[in-house]
Protein backbone atom coordinates (compact mmCIF):
# COMPACT_ATOMS: atom_id res chain seq x y z
CA UNK A 1 0.00 0.00 0.00
CA UNK A 2 2.90 2.53 0.72
CA UNK A 3 6.54 1.63 -0.57
CA UNK A 4 9.28 4.70 0.22
CA UNK A 5 12.75 4.37 -0.67
CA UNK A 6 15.37 6.80 0.10
CA UNK A 7 12.22 9.73 0.92
CA UNK A 8 14.10 12.86 1.91
CA UNK A 9 12.78 16.82 2.08
CA UNK A 10 14.73 19.73 3.15
CA UNK A 11 14.10 23.75 2.96
CA UNK A 12 16.07 26.92 2.75
CA UNK A 13 15.32 28.63 5.48
CA UNK A 14 17.24 32.03 4.83
CA UNK A 15 20.71 30.37 4.29
CA UNK A 16 20.21 27.36 6.02
CA UNK A 17 19.69 23.98 4.94
CA UNK A 18 17.02 22.39 7.26
CA UNK A 19 17.14 18.58 6.98
CA UNK A 20 13.54 17.32 7.76
CA UNK A 21 13.59 13.81 6.63
CA UNK A 22 16.92 12.22 5.59
CA UNK A 23 15.45 9.10 3.69
CA UNK A 24 13.06 7.27 4.71
CA UNK A 25 12.45 3.61 3.42
CA UNK A 26 9.17 2.26 4.50
CA UNK A 27 6.73 -0.89 3.20
CA UNK A 28 3.32 -1.01 4.83
CA UNK A 29 0.69 -3.71 3.62
CA UNK A 30 -2.95 -3.48 3.22
CA UNK A 31 -4.69 -3.76 6.32
CA UNK A 32 -1.94 -2.70 8.71
CA UNK A 33 -2.10 -0.12 11.15
CA UNK A 34 1.09 2.19 11.85
CA UNK A 35 2.02 4.54 14.12
CA UNK A 36 4.48 7.13 13.60
CA UNK A 37 6.25 7.99 16.70
CA UNK A 38 8.73 10.77 17.46
CA UNK A 39 9.13 13.77 19.24
CA UNK A 40 8.30 17.65 17.87
CA UNK A 41 10.39 18.30 15.00
CA UNK A 42 11.33 14.48 13.96
CA UNK A 43 9.88 15.04 10.63
CA UNK A 44 6.73 13.18 11.05
CA UNK A 45 4.31 15.55 9.21
CA UNK A 46 6.74 16.39 6.46
CA UNK A 47 6.80 12.48 5.87
CA UNK A 48 3.36 12.76 5.54
CA UNK A 49 2.82 15.53 3.42
CA UNK A 50 5.08 13.75 0.75
CA UNK A 51 3.54 10.76 1.12
CA UNK A 52 0.22 12.42 0.47
CA UNK A 53 1.45 14.67 -2.17
CA UNK A 54 1.47 17.83 -0.45
CA UNK A 55 5.13 18.34 -0.58
CA UNK A 56 7.20 17.02 -3.01
CA UNK A 57 10.03 15.49 -2.14
CA UNK A 58 13.42 16.96 -2.45
CA UNK A 59 15.12 13.37 -3.67
CA UNK A 60 13.34 9.68 -3.33
CA UNK A 61 10.65 7.68 -4.63
CA UNK A 62 7.49 6.54 -3.06
CA UNK A 63 4.23 4.94 -4.28
CA UNK A 64 1.35 5.57 -2.85
CA UNK A 65 -2.14 3.08 -3.23
CA UNK A 66 -0.43 1.98 -6.11
CA UNK A 67 0.58 5.50 -7.99
CA UNK A 68 3.78 7.39 -7.92
CA UNK A 69 3.59 10.58 -6.14
CA UNK A 70 5.85 12.45 -8.40
CA UNK A 71 4.64 10.86 -11.26
CA UNK A 72 0.98 10.74 -10.48
CA UNK A 73 -0.24 12.81 -7.50
CA UNK A 74 -3.46 13.33 -8.96
CA UNK A 75 -4.20 9.43 -8.81
CA UNK A 76 -2.75 9.17 -5.14
CA UNK A 77 -4.93 12.04 -4.01
CA UNK A 78 -8.00 10.06 -5.49
CA UNK A 79 -7.20 6.83 -3.67
CA UNK A 80 -6.00 8.10 -0.20
CA UNK A 81 -7.65 10.15 2.49
CA UNK A 82 -5.54 12.79 4.55
CA UNK A 83 -6.64 14.38 7.81
CA UNK A 84 -4.07 17.03 8.21
CA UNK A 85 -3.70 18.39 11.91
CA UNK A 86 -5.68 21.35 11.35
CA UNK A 87 -9.40 21.06 10.82
CA UNK A 88 -10.40 20.67 7.18
CA UNK A 89 -14.11 21.68 8.11
CA UNK A 90 -15.37 24.98 7.50
CA UNK A 91 -16.66 27.09 10.18
CA UNK A 92 -20.20 28.31 8.17
CA UNK A 93 -21.12 24.78 7.07
CA UNK A 94 -24.00 22.58 8.01
CA UNK A 95 -22.29 19.04 9.12
CA UNK A 96 -24.16 16.80 6.44
CA UNK A 97 -23.73 19.76 4.20
CA UNK A 98 -20.32 19.88 4.31
CA UNK A 99 -19.68 15.99 3.38
CA UNK A 100 -22.18 16.31 0.31
CA UNK A 101 -19.65 19.14 -0.80
CA UNK A 102 -16.63 17.47 -0.50
CA UNK A 103 -18.54 14.41 -1.82
CA UNK A 104 -18.84 16.82 -5.10
CA UNK A 105 -15.39 18.20 -5.09
CA UNK A 106 -14.35 14.27 -5.60
CA UNK A 107 -16.96 14.14 -8.58
CA UNK A 108 -19.28 12.08 -7.41
CA UNK A 109 -23.26 13.43 -8.37
CA UNK A 110 -25.43 15.02 -5.48
CA UNK A 111 -27.35 12.06 -4.69
CA UNK A 112 -24.32 10.09 -4.62
CA UNK A 113 -22.57 12.28 -2.52
CA UNK A 114 -25.63 12.73 -0.17
CA UNK A 115 -26.37 8.60 0.25
CA UNK A 116 -22.40 8.56 0.89
CA UNK A 117 -22.58 11.42 3.55
CA UNK A 118 -25.21 9.62 5.25
CA UNK A 119 -23.57 6.44 5.30
CA UNK A 120 -19.99 7.87 6.93
CA UNK A 121 -22.32 10.57 9.30
CA UNK A 122 -23.93 6.86 10.27
CA UNK A 123 -20.17 5.29 10.40
CA UNK A 124 -18.82 8.42 12.37
CA UNK A 125 -22.05 8.41 15.15
CA UNK A 126 -22.61 11.68 13.96
CA UNK A 127 -26.04 11.33 12.37
CA UNK A 128 -27.73 13.21 15.10
CA UNK A 129 -25.43 16.47 14.53
CA UNK A 130 -25.85 16.23 10.83
CA UNK A 131 -27.75 19.62 10.59
CA UNK A 132 -25.65 21.57 12.73
CA UNK A 133 -23.11 24.41 12.01
CA UNK A 134 -19.49 23.04 12.44
CA UNK A 135 -18.66 25.85 14.06
CA UNK A 136 -21.20 24.44 16.93
CA UNK A 137 -19.21 21.12 17.70
CA UNK A 138 -16.85 19.60 20.50
CA UNK A 139 -13.62 19.25 19.48
CA UNK A 140 -13.98 15.34 19.21
CA UNK A 141 -17.36 15.89 17.15
CA UNK A 142 -15.60 18.23 14.80
CA UNK A 143 -12.19 15.92 14.52
CA UNK A 144 -14.89 13.11 13.62
CA UNK A 145 -15.98 15.20 10.66
CA UNK A 146 -12.33 16.13 9.86
CA UNK A 147 -11.91 12.15 9.51
CA UNK A 148 -15.70 11.93 8.04
CA UNK A 149 -14.44 14.52 5.33
CA UNK A 150 -11.25 12.46 4.40
CA UNK A 151 -13.35 9.03 4.00
CA UNK A 152 -15.96 10.65 1.73
CA UNK A 153 -14.61 9.37 -1.79
CA UNK A 154 -14.16 5.35 0.33
CA UNK A 155 -10.26 5.39 0.37
CA UNK A 156 -8.89 2.14 1.03
CA UNK A 157 -5.76 4.40 2.67
CA UNK A 158 -5.99 7.02 5.27
CA UNK A 159 -3.27 8.91 6.77
CA UNK A 160 -3.93 10.97 9.84
CA UNK A 161 -1.45 13.51 11.49
CA UNK A 162 -1.94 13.75 14.90
CA UNK A 163 -5.86 12.59 15.10
CA UNK A 164 -5.88 12.52 19.26
CA UNK A 165 -4.08 15.68 19.70
CA UNK A 166 -5.52 18.33 21.53
CA UNK A 167 -8.55 16.29 22.67
CA UNK A 168 -9.57 15.13 26.60
CA UNK A 169 -8.83 11.90 27.26
CA UNK A 170 -12.52 11.20 26.46
CA UNK A 171 -12.95 11.86 23.32
CA UNK A 172 -9.40 10.77 22.56
CA UNK A 173 -10.70 7.43 23.47
CA UNK A 174 -13.63 7.61 21.07
CA UNK A 175 -11.30 8.62 18.35
CA UNK A 176 -9.90 5.93 17.93
CA UNK A 177 -13.00 3.62 18.71
CA UNK A 178 -13.66 5.13 15.49
CA UNK A 179 -10.41 4.36 13.61
CA UNK A 180 -10.33 0.94 14.80
CA UNK A 181 -14.03 0.59 13.25
CA UNK A 182 -12.92 1.90 10.13
CA UNK A 183 -10.13 -0.85 10.33
CA UNK A 184 -12.20 -4.05 11.38
CA UNK A 185 -15.21 -2.46 9.85
CA UNK A 186 -14.00 -1.39 5.90
CA UNK A 187 -10.25 -3.25 6.16
CA UNK A 188 -8.85 0.18 5.31
CA UNK A 189 -5.09 1.21 5.25
CA UNK A 190 -4.47 3.80 8.28
CA UNK A 191 -0.93 5.19 8.77
CA UNK A 192 -0.91 7.95 11.60
CA UNK A 193 1.48 10.33 13.38
CA UNK A 194 1.42 10.74 16.90
CA UNK A 195 3.33 11.69 20.05
CA UNK A 196 1.20 9.69 22.98
CA UNK A 197 3.04 6.95 23.21
CA UNK A 198 0.61 4.74 25.32
CA UNK A 199 -2.19 4.75 21.81
CA UNK A 200 1.32 3.75 19.77
CA UNK A 201 1.50 1.33 22.12
CA UNK A 202 -1.70 -0.10 22.53
CA UNK A 203 -3.50 0.76 19.11
CA UNK A 204 -0.96 -0.02 16.44
CA UNK A 205 0.13 -3.28 15.38
CA UNK A 206 3.26 -2.11 13.82
CA UNK A 207 5.61 1.47 15.66
CA UNK A 208 7.60 3.25 13.68
CA UNK A 209 10.01 5.22 15.35
CA UNK A 210 11.61 8.58 14.00
CA UNK A 211 13.52 10.82 15.06
CA UNK A 212 16.04 13.61 13.57
CA UNK A 213 14.43 12.71 9.81
CA UNK A 214 15.09 9.11 10.08
CA UNK A 215 13.43 5.82 11.27
CA UNK A 216 15.15 4.60 14.09
CA UNK A 217 12.80 1.48 15.47
CA UNK A 218 10.05 -0.45 13.14
CA UNK A 219 8.43 -3.13 14.40
CA UNK A 220 5.29 -4.17 17.27
CA UNK A 221 5.58 -2.44 20.39
CA UNK A 222 6.20 -5.92 22.40
CA UNK A 223 9.16 -6.97 19.57
CA UNK A 224 10.81 -3.11 20.08
CA UNK A 225 10.58 -3.29 23.96
CA UNK A 226 11.50 -6.85 24.31
CA UNK A 227 14.56 -6.40 21.75
CA UNK A 228 15.50 -2.73 22.78
CA UNK A 229 14.60 -2.30 26.45
CA UNK A 230 13.46 -5.10 28.02
CA UNK A 231 12.28 -5.84 31.29
CA UNK A 232 13.94 -4.83 34.71
CA UNK A 233 14.38 -6.18 38.26
CA UNK A 234 15.37 -3.38 41.15
CA UNK A 235 16.54 -4.73 44.77
CA UNK A 236 16.95 -1.97 47.02
CA UNK A 237 19.56 -3.13 49.48
CA UNK A 238 19.90 -2.97 53.48
CA UNK A 239 23.54 -2.18 53.38
CA UNK A 240 25.28 -0.40 50.81
CA UNK A 241 28.71 -2.29 51.06
CA UNK A 242 26.76 -5.80 49.92
CA UNK A 243 26.51 -3.85 46.36
CA UNK A 244 28.90 -5.19 44.54
CA UNK A 245 28.22 -8.70 45.40
CA UNK A 246 24.57 -8.55 44.75
CA UNK A 247 25.93 -6.80 41.35
CA UNK A 248 28.00 -9.95 40.75
CA UNK A 249 24.92 -12.31 41.95
CA UNK A 250 22.69 -10.15 39.76
CA UNK A 251 24.80 -10.25 36.45
CA UNK A 252 24.38 -14.32 36.26
CA UNK A 253 20.50 -13.96 35.35
CA UNK A 254 21.08 -10.68 33.63
CA UNK A 255 20.98 -10.04 30.04
CA UNK A 256 22.86 -6.89 30.11
CA UNK A 257 25.45 -5.75 33.29
CA UNK A 258 23.48 -4.41 36.18
CA UNK A 259 23.65 -0.62 37.28
CA UNK A 260 24.57 0.02 41.15
CA UNK A 261 22.61 3.41 42.04
CA UNK A 262 24.58 5.89 42.91
CA UNK A 263 23.56 5.44 46.75
CA UNK A 264 25.34 1.92 46.47
CA UNK A 265 21.58 0.55 48.22
CA UNK A 266 19.91 -0.60 44.26
CA UNK A 267 20.93 -2.61 41.51
CA UNK A 268 18.94 -2.73 38.68
CA UNK A 269 19.68 -5.55 36.38
CA UNK A 270 18.16 -5.92 32.63
CA UNK A 271 16.66 -9.41 32.24
CA UNK A 272 14.17 -11.71 30.08
CA UNK A 273 11.26 -12.33 32.15
CA UNK A 274 11.10 -9.65 34.74
CA UNK A 275 8.21 -12.24 36.83
CA UNK A 276 10.53 -15.20 36.91
CA UNK A 277 13.85 -13.25 37.09
CA UNK A 278 12.67 -11.74 40.52
CA UNK A 279 12.13 -15.21 42.38
CA UNK A 280 15.09 -16.38 41.08
CA UNK A 281 17.35 -13.07 42.24
CA UNK A 282 15.89 -12.97 45.41
CA UNK A 283 16.90 -16.32 46.01
CA UNK A 284 20.26 -16.11 44.47
CA UNK A 285 20.72 -12.75 46.93
CA UNK A 286 19.55 -15.34 49.93
CA UNK A 287 21.96 -17.89 49.16
CA UNK A 288 25.26 -15.15 48.59
CA UNK A 289 23.90 -14.12 52.23
CA UNK A 290 22.72 -10.54 50.71
CA UNK A 291 19.97 -9.17 52.33
CA UNK A 292 17.13 -7.48 50.05
CA UNK A 293 14.51 -4.99 51.66
CA UNK A 294 12.44 -4.72 48.86
CA UNK A 295 12.07 -6.10 45.10
CA UNK A 296 10.37 -4.45 42.03
CA UNK A 297 10.03 -5.62 38.63
CA UNK A 298 9.24 -2.90 35.74
CA UNK A 299 7.98 -4.02 32.04
CA UNK A 300 9.30 -1.23 29.60
CA UNK A 301 7.74 1.42 27.79
CA UNK A 302 8.31 2.94 24.01
CA UNK A 303 9.76 5.43 26.15
CA UNK A 304 12.24 3.25 27.49
CA UNK A 305 13.09 2.18 23.62
CA UNK A 306 13.13 5.25 22.75
CA UNK A 307 15.81 6.01 25.54
CA UNK A 308 17.83 2.83 24.61
CA UNK A 309 18.31 4.19 20.86
CA UNK A 310 18.12 8.15 21.52
CA UNK A 311 19.90 8.18 25.26
CA UNK A 312 17.17 10.84 25.57
CA UNK A 313 13.13 10.33 26.96
CA UNK A 314 10.80 10.85 24.20
CA UNK A 315 8.10 12.73 26.97
CA UNK A 316 10.87 15.35 27.54
CA UNK A 317 12.26 15.68 23.73
CA UNK A 318 11.67 18.56 22.27
CA UNK A 319 14.53 18.93 19.73
CA UNK A 320 14.47 20.41 16.57
CA UNK A 321 14.47 17.79 13.39
CA UNK A 322 17.47 19.54 12.23
N1 LIG B 1 7.95 24.67 5.61
C1 LIG B 1 9.03 24.51 6.38
N2 LIG B 1 10.07 25.35 6.30
C2 LIG B 1 11.17 25.18 7.06
N3 LIG B 1 11.32 24.18 7.95
C3 LIG B 1 10.30 23.32 8.09
C4 LIG B 1 9.11 23.43 7.31
N4 LIG B 1 8.27 22.41 7.67
C5 LIG B 1 8.92 21.70 8.61
N5 LIG B 1 10.14 22.23 8.87
C6 LIG B 1 11.15 21.76 9.82
O1 LIG B 1 11.37 20.39 9.54
C7 LIG B 1 11.54 19.64 10.74
C8 LIG B 1 10.52 18.53 10.80
O2 LIG B 1 9.22 19.10 10.97
P1 LIG B 1 7.89 18.23 11.05
O3 LIG B 1 6.74 19.18 11.14
O4 LIG B 1 7.89 17.25 9.93
O5 LIG B 1 8.08 17.46 12.42
P2 LIG B 1 7.04 16.61 13.26
O6 LIG B 1 7.75 15.36 13.64
O7 LIG B 1 5.77 16.46 12.50
O8 LIG B 1 6.83 17.53 14.52
P3 LIG B 1 5.51 17.79 15.43
O9 LIG B 1 5.34 16.56 16.27
O10 LIG B 1 5.93 18.97 16.26
O11 LIG B 1 4.37 18.07 14.51
C9 LIG B 1 11.44 20.66 11.89
O12 LIG B 1 12.74 21.08 12.21
C10 LIG B 1 10.65 21.80 11.26
O13 LIG B 1 10.97 23.01 11.88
Amino acid sequence: MIHARGLKKSFKVKRETVEAVRGIDLDVDPGQLVAFLGPNGAGKSTSLRMLTTLLPPTSGTAVVAGYDIVKDPVEVRRHIGYIGQKNSAGENFRVRDELVTQGCCYGLTRPEARRRADEILDLLSLTHLAKRGSNTLSGGQRRRLDIALGLIHQPRLLFLDEPSTGLDPHSRADIWAHILRLREEHDMTLFLTTHYLEEADNMAERVIVVDHGRVIADGTGEQLKKDLAGDHVTVTLRDHTESARAAEVAARIASAAPEIGADGLTVRVRVPQADIAMAELLRALENADVKALAAESTRPSLDDVFLALTGRSLRESDTPGA
